[in-house]
């Protein structure tokens, strides 16, 4: 036995907030480690086997009861262990209820169920709870635990709900053993007063009744070790064989064009060729600044990787390799490519300098959840993770009209001058103001699918009673509408492009900070997205930056900033959305980065082109308590392995995340590929920003795909489908009607561009 430093260990039921807890519990005990195990990860015997490894046990929240055995696994029997395992537990929220149905607590629902709301609680002063003051906590639950006529469990804190009149225990101890509970959440970042002083006092009152029962510590070993790896922050980073020396030097031409466009310099680039692939990410409205366009060339190298596979493709020109993945994922086979791609010598203002473009879809981030995706009905798979690696750039900067050409090609100095050439002359020819983006004559005789209103509406209230039974404490629900278009007034060829000119029409009626227009065969995305899903900034001492929106108010004569800012700030139910999603997303922070994350802003009212959105912007650093090593650092290997963590975007699921994506899938009907993911890119410099991927349109086609992929007979040359997802994030305290109405404003920023007549739409 020794006399160790302090070891919890947090058993997590599949919750979207047990990152915040082990961040809280570190800021309480700063020298302790925290080990975290899911809560079927070990059977209770074995569980047992390693209770003298550790100081405390913290039995975390999670979704669903502890009356359903597989919600809270192996964690529901500490509290029933004998004498001589007796250990000191802290449960939260679900946590707290398991303790309860140990000793003859019974569990019931709300009356009103709590997602994501601040409410005072009243306590005894005792406990957990001495010199505490006033507590104002934020709750996340459906069920509360009724004591009554309990008297092994001790209450210590209560709520009374003003609406409802109702007494719910907020807190309990039991009289004889080491265990107490929370049913609030001390990790959420608005709860006040009750966070890290509970916590404090948790561990003082955990180390009294250690040090009184003489109870020391196992030495860690490696049969600890084997099961619980390395303490959190642990990032198991697959390793990457060697940090590559072999730097590219990136070339960079500046010019002044105020007159050139980012439409203008992508046409002069070869746009219209529709064979041919093409990205642009650009900053079509504030807050952007910077558009990147790729210069692609013929044997610019194209990964594409379908769910499910155990191999990707890469297709350099003519040339089409299979790659077996063998023992890595196509995310860490990504990573390597990456190493080996290095580059220095950029300007330092430019946010890119080459690198990976491309988009990420919804069920690659269902994958990594580890919810098996049964492929509906589509065989062979469409790119789920879709990236080009563009070498030659040209780079937009809005502010001042500067264009920079760039690339990492060695000795490329022929084509920066050629391209320079080119674009002085395209700014002379434009230099009266371009008419491009006017373009209508895309239209098509269209057939439109809507999702029916009724359905629509009908899962809303089914959502609904996921949330009152406990099942996830937010859904993002959301629907597909497809329209075909036929008789397009000319054929994709290599001189004309219908999605492109969809494209300058989307970016007209919706400009966004975050559009792009990727043509990376068999998809082409066309998107709008207000949304920055996540940024990382350039090593060293990056910054991860992640934007989540959640509210959404439309725009008119009648809604002003003064009425937006009241239907959205002053709405305890959109806050409470958002709320749910700043936990989320700092947990997701608080796993790859520690212990540093910060909510920088919290629920400001943003102005869109159609729409007023409630944005908050989470930020994180890596501390030096991350166990990654320097090349990963280095080449934005953790904003990746943070971006392969952090997919689906959580305000695209609901929380907790896994459990709601589970919900969605059996609500939606089908996939929502590219919709819902996240496009953008990782630059050699080891910067990275990517966008939900929300007001938007994508296709597929058969005709370019790699000669590996079995293809789809070619389509009719002059029809296309596109695809349009929307929804919006619903709460217990939503009404149907006007979700529905929610979902219409958020397709119709994208509808419009297909010429669709609002009258039609309910
Ligand atoms: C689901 C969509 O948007 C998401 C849901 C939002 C909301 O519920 O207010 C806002 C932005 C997005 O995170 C969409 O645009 O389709
Ligand atoms: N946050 C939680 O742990 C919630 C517990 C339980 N699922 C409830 O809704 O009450």
């Amino acid at each position: 036995m020794s006399p160790a430093t302090e070891r919890v260990l947090l058993v997590d039921s599949y919750d979207s907030f047990t990152f915040n807890l082990a961040a809280l519990c570190r800021r309480a005990v700063p020298d302790c480690s925290i080990h975290i195990i899911k809560n079927d990860q070990l059977t209770f015997a074995d569980l047992l086997s390693y209770t003298d490894y550790f100081s405390a046990i913290i039995v975390g929240p999670g979704p669903g009861s502890p009356d359903i055995p597989e919600d809270i696994g192996a964690a529901n029997h500490l509290w029933r262990v004998d004498n001589t395992h007796l250990v000191p537990i802290f449960g939260v929220c679900l946590g707290l209820q398991s303790l309860a149905t140990q000793y003859g607590g019974i569990i019931k629902r709300l009356p009103v169920v709590k997602h994501g709301q601040v409410s005072v609680v009243e306590h005894t002063g005792g406990d957990i709870f001495k010199g505490v003051g006033v507590v104002k906590a934020v709750r996340y639950h459906s069920l509360h635990a009724d004591l009554t006529g309990n008297e092994d469990l001790e209450e210590l804190a209560w709520t009374f709900d003003n609406d409802e009149n109702t007494r719910i225990v907020m807190a309990l101890k039991h009289s004889k053993r080491p265990f107490w509970a929370v049913q609030y959440h001390p990790e959420s970042v608005l709860t006040e007063g009750g966070g890290i002083e509970v916590m404090f006092n948790f561990w003082c009152l955990a180390r009294s009744w250690n040090a009184a029962r003489n109870r020391s510590l196992l030495p860690w070993d490696g049969k600890a070790s084997t099961v619980f790896g390395s303490p959190w922050p642990n990032l198991l980073l697959p390793s990457i064989s060697k940090y590559c020396t072999d730097s590219r030097t990136v070339l960079t031409t500046t010019l002044h064009l105020p007159d050139l466009n980012a439409v203008t310099i992508c046409e002069l680039f070869n746009v219209t060729n529709d064979k041919s692939p093409f990205v642009m990410l650009e900053s079509a409205a504030a807050p952007g600044r910077y558009t990147i366009i790729g210069c692609l060339h013929t044997t610019s190298p194209h990964i594409t990787y379908s769910v499910g596979n155990d191999f990707l493709h890469l297709q350099q020109g003519e040339s089409c390799a299979r790659i077996p993945l063998g023992s890595r994922d196509v995310w860490s086979w990504v990573s390597a490519f990456m190493n080996q791609r290095k580059a220095s010598g950029g300007l330092s203002n430019l946010p890119f300098w080459g690198g990976l473009v491309g988009y990420m879809s919804y069920e690659i981030g269902v994958e990594s959840l580890s919810i098996p995706i049964t492929a509906a009905g589509e065989r062979p798979r469409h790119p789920d993770m879709n990236l080009v690696f563009v070498e030659r750039s040209i780079i937009l900067d809005s502010n001042d009209g500067t264009v920079y050409l760039q690339s990492i090609l060695e000795g490329d100095h022929k084509w920066l001058a050629d391209t320079t050439e080119l674009l002085r002359s395209a700014a002379q020819r434009h230099s009266t103001p371009s008419t491009n983006g006017t373009h209508s004559s895309v239209d098509a005789r269209a057939t439109f699918s809507l999702p029916d209103g009724e359905t629509y509406k009908s899962r809303v209230s089914i959502c609904q009673e996921h949330l009152y039974a406990g099942e996830s404490y937010e859904l993002c629900l959301t629907a597909p509408t497809r329209i075909t278009l036929r008789d397009l007034p000319w054929a994709a060829s290599e001189t004309q492009s219908p999605s492109w000119e969809r494209y300058k029409l989307l970016r007209k009626l919706n400009p966004a900070p975050h559009a792009g227009y990727l043509r990376l065969h068999p998809t082409t995305l066309v998107a709008s997205s207000p949304e920055r899903f996540l940024s990382f900034s350039r090593p060293p001492g990056a910054t991860f930056q992640l934007r989540p929106i959640k509210g959404t108010v439309r725009k008119g004569p009648d809604i002003t900033r003064a009425v937006a800012e009241k239907e959205l700030r002053g709405s305890p139910k959109e806050v409470a959305g958002n709320l749910m999603i700043v936990d989320l997303i700092r947990h997701d922070l608080h796993a790859v980065v520690g212990q540093d994350v910060d909510v920088k802003q919290f629920c400001t009212v943003e102005e869109y082109s159609t729409v007023w959105q409630l944005v908050s912007v989470i930020e994180g650093k890596v501390g030096d308590t991350v166990d990654a090593p320097d090349s990963h650092r280095a080449n934005g290997a953790l904003g990746w392995e943070l971006l392969r963590r952090s997919l689906p975007p959580g305000s695209m699921t609901g929380a907790p995340k896994k459990r709601s994506v589970e919900i969605l899938r059996t609500l939606e009907d089908s996939e929502r590929n590219v919709y819902s993911g996240a496009f953008g890119y990782w630059c050699v410099s080891g910067a990275g920003d990517w966008s939900v991927t929300i007001r938007s349109c994508f296709k597929y086609d058969g005709r370019y795909s790699c000669k590996h992929t079995t293809e789809a007979p070619p389509p009719d040359d002059r029809a296309e489908e596109w695809v349009i997802g929307a929804g919006g994030a619903i709460t217990a305290l939503s009404d149907p009607e006007k979700e529905w109405e929610e979902m219409l404003i958020k397709l119709r920023s994208v509808l419009r561009v297909f010429g669709y007549p609002a009258s039609r739409e309910n």
